[in-house]
């Protein structure tokens, strides 16, 4: 579904993707891991065309999205969930929702009120009355409305109490068995990260330097000493 090849990008004069080169599959659920710094957002930014590729192509089903600009990504089926929870303050939560309907009918709402019913209890409340798992809930299901194809989540869990995190892993494997959608998950709480997706990447100065099945990861903590520098229970 998403080919990404010896991607370049960067900031001013510094090269942050260095050949970054992984593919997604159709419904797979991708983790994202590395120590900060290593390009991990970066590489989300890339993806979605918020930021240029200096060198390398995007590929999303098949056609090469290189060149496109962010919305025109969006219109193919690529979503952001950015790591700043882009929740209007001054709306109500079912006011966030219609933001993310673009062209769709109003009662297309009730999707994200299925996959998230806390958000249909806070239906009437202002954004700005939002805990922070429950903004996450809302970001990540404006997102899901545009009916995108792949979503790209960065640091959802970012901030959350561990039962929070627990709800919205919760929701988001919901959201997978409903939707089937294809996700790339950047997260610091790798542990949980791994045990939600199925397949998961090391980055390492702006690389990818380990694929594995996230099953498999999570018990070689060798390598997640190495890359990662946890030690994971
Ligand atoms: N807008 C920006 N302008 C300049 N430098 C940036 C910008 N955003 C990120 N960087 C730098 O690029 C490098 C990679 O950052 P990036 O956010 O992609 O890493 P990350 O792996 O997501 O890290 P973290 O886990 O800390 O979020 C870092 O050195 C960072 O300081």
């Amino acid at each position: 579904m998403l080919q990404v090849k010896a991607a370049r990008a960067g900031y001013g004069p510094m090269t942050v993707l260095d050949g970054l080169t992984f593919e997604v599959g159709r419904g797979e659920r991708l983790a994202m891991i590395g120590r900060n710094g290593v390009g991990k957002t970066t590489a989300l930014r890339a993806v979605m065309g918020v930021i240029p590729l200096r060198g390398g192509a995007v590929l999303f089903e098949g056609e090469d999205v290189s060149r496109m600009s962010a919305h025109q990504r969006a219109e193919r089926g690529l979503g952001l969930v950015p790591q700043t929870r882009d929740v209007f303050p001054s709306l109500s939560v079912e006011e966030n929702l219609l933001a993310g309907l673009k062209r769709r009918p109003r009662a297309a709402l009730q999707e994200a009120y299925e996959l998230f019913p806390r958000l249909a209890e806070r239906r009437r409340n202002g954004g700005n009355q939002l805990s922070g798992g429950e903004q996450q809930m809302l970001s990540v299901a404006r997102a899901l409305l545009g009916r995108p194809k792949l979503l790209l989540m960065d640091e959802p869990l970012e901030g959350l109490a561990p039962l929070i995190r627990q709800e919205l892993l919760a929701a988001f494997r919901y959201m997978s068995q409903q939707t089937g959608i294809a996700v790339v998950i950047v997260e610091q709480q790798v542990e949980e990260a791994l045990a939600y997706a199925s397949r998961a990447l090391i980055l390492d100065h702006g690389a990818v330097v380990h694929d594995a099945p996230a099953e498999a990861l999570a018990q070689d903590t060798g390598t997640l000493e190495r890359w990662v520098g946890l030690a994971v229970h």
